[in-house]
């Protein structure tokens, strides 16, 4: 049953704690078990995200790398319908990505100096795309697609072996759509630690993006530092805001919807309309009975789910901005009016026709994005987390001497004589 509360400022404040507290409090204990999974892939390699993978996924593959040949083998009765779809979802994810993507350039500069910025893609990129409780083809696609348009050296990706003994052909032909170059069926906090150390068969990446459930995503963390990552994007998340313009079927559906993915996700519906709250709580009751992960939605609804009646919607914008959710619905007369009042979040779904799953599946903004309050920081996967910059920088002799004593002033006041000679040296000559 999800709790309906009415939502005064301090129950509000100490909700959001405790949401907070459900990601951080089972950090200490998670972390200590995904310290010790690193450390041992770290010094035993692929015999250690072996034994990991035959304990958590209950079966490995021979090798753990599939080869291109294999893919077209497993993905032969992918049923076209099903590829058609993501074919057209893959068009429009790389429509919106394609607009992210920064040129290199050069500035304009007074003659005798040249500067500007290089824009390149990062050498070989690891994607991590989940596969513990189901299979995220739409995943392969949400990572790969803005790699490739930055232009990444090598995509690696791995994703864990399945459920069923054998790899899931759907995520492997989305590994095809998209243009994956090597993929390791291996998950969890093991393979992450994989592709940070490098092991005999998988290769050593300069960075770890994707979502994953929070050993997935507590290992990204520990492992930051030797590896750049995107963001903690851990156990799904929504936040619906809603005024009396809201139908309760479409909010229910909306909130089961995230509620499915993880016995960890959160959902939660803000309303001044205590109606409207009432009838979404009977819709969700009704509605589960149907859906096919109903043990999951039931715990995470229960655990981490609330139905909260605020006295306006300010309040509920107010609320959004400090709960800061991986997703945002905004299910309310003029829903556009609300684009400039919502700060933190994820990513924003406008108005009743924009159900959360439109932007999972098939709009074209990412479906990787930051959770549990990190959206005050993070922003959505893109183009950008596959670039890296370098600046230039180029003066003749003449244009030195003429910036030489202000830089030996600066570089002096610093007590930096070193700095100041190497300046000095070339006006001497
Ligand atoms: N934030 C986002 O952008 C986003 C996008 C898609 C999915 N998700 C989230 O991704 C997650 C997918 O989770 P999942 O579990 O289905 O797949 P997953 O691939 O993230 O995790 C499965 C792996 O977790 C490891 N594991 C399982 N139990 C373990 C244990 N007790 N100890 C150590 N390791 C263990 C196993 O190695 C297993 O292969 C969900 O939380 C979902 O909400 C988030
Ligand atoms: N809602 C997820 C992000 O939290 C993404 C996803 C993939 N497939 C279905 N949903
Ligand atoms: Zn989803």
């Amino acid at each position: 049953m999800i709790r309906i509360a009415k939502g005064d400022r301090a129950y509000c404040e100490a909700f959001i704690q405790s949401l907070k507290a459900r990601v951080s409090e089972n950090d200490r204990s998670v972390e200590d078990k995904v310290a010790e999974i690193l450390k041992d892939v770290r010094d035993n390699g692929d015999e250690a995200v072996r034994r990991y993978t035959m304990k958590f996924d209950g079966w490995a593959p021979e090798k753990a790398e599939i080869t291109k040949e294999e893919i077209d083998a497993l993905t032969a009765d992918c049923d076209p319908a099903f590829i058609a779809s993501m074919e057209r979802a893959a068009e429009n994810i790389r429509a919106f990505h394609a607009r992210q993507k920064q040129q290199s350039r050069i500035d304009p500069s007074p003659t005798g100096v040249l500067m500007g910025q290089r824009v390149r893609g990062l050498h070989r990129v690891g994607v991590y795309v989940p596969g513990g409780t189901a299979a995220y083809p739409s995943s392969v696609l949400m990572n790969v697609i803005p790699a490739k348009i930055a232009e990444v050296g090598e995509i690696v990706m791995v994703t864990p072996p399945g459920r069923t003994g054998k790899p899931d052909k759907n995520i492997l032909a989305a590994a095809r759509i998209a243009g994956v170059d090597r993929v390791f069926l291996i998950g969890g906090a093991q393979a992450v630690a994989a592709l940070a150390y490098g092991t005999e068969t998988v290769p050593k990446v300069d960075k770890v993006v994707g979502p994953g459930n929070i050993f997935v995503a507590t290992a990204k963390k520990l492992l930051y530092g030797t590896i750049d990552i995107d963001m903690i994007a851990g156990p799904s998340e929504i936040l619906v805001i809603a005024d009396k313009t809201a139908k309760p079927e479409f909010l229910a559906a909306d909130l089961m919807s995230q509620a499915e993915h993880d016995r960890m996700a959160s959902a939660i519906l803000i309303t001044p309309e205590e109606d409207l709250a009432k009838a979404t709580a009977a819709e969700i009751e009704r509605q589960m009975q149907t859906l096919s992960r109903k043990d999951i939605i039931k715990e995470s609804i229960e655990n981490f789910g609330a139905i909260i009646v605020c006295e306006n919607m300010a309040e509920a914008v107010d609320f959004a901005n400090e709960l800061a959710p991986e997703h945002l619905e905004v299910c309310c007369e003029n829903p556009l009016e609300y684009i400039g009042k919502l700060d933190n979040a994820g990513s924003v779904f406008l108005g009743n026709y924009s159900p959360e799953p439109l932007g999972d599946y098939f709009a074209g903004p990412n479906h990787v994005l930051p959770t549990s309050g990190t959206a005050r920081f993070f922003s959505p996967l893109s183009v950008d987390d596959f670039i890296k910059k370098s600046s230039f920088i180029y003066y003749t002799e003449a244009e030195l001497l003429k910036a030489a004593d202000d830089i030996i002033r600066i570089a002096e006041t610093e007590e930096l004589t070193a700095h100041a000679n190497s300046i000095a040296v070339r006006k001497k000559k």
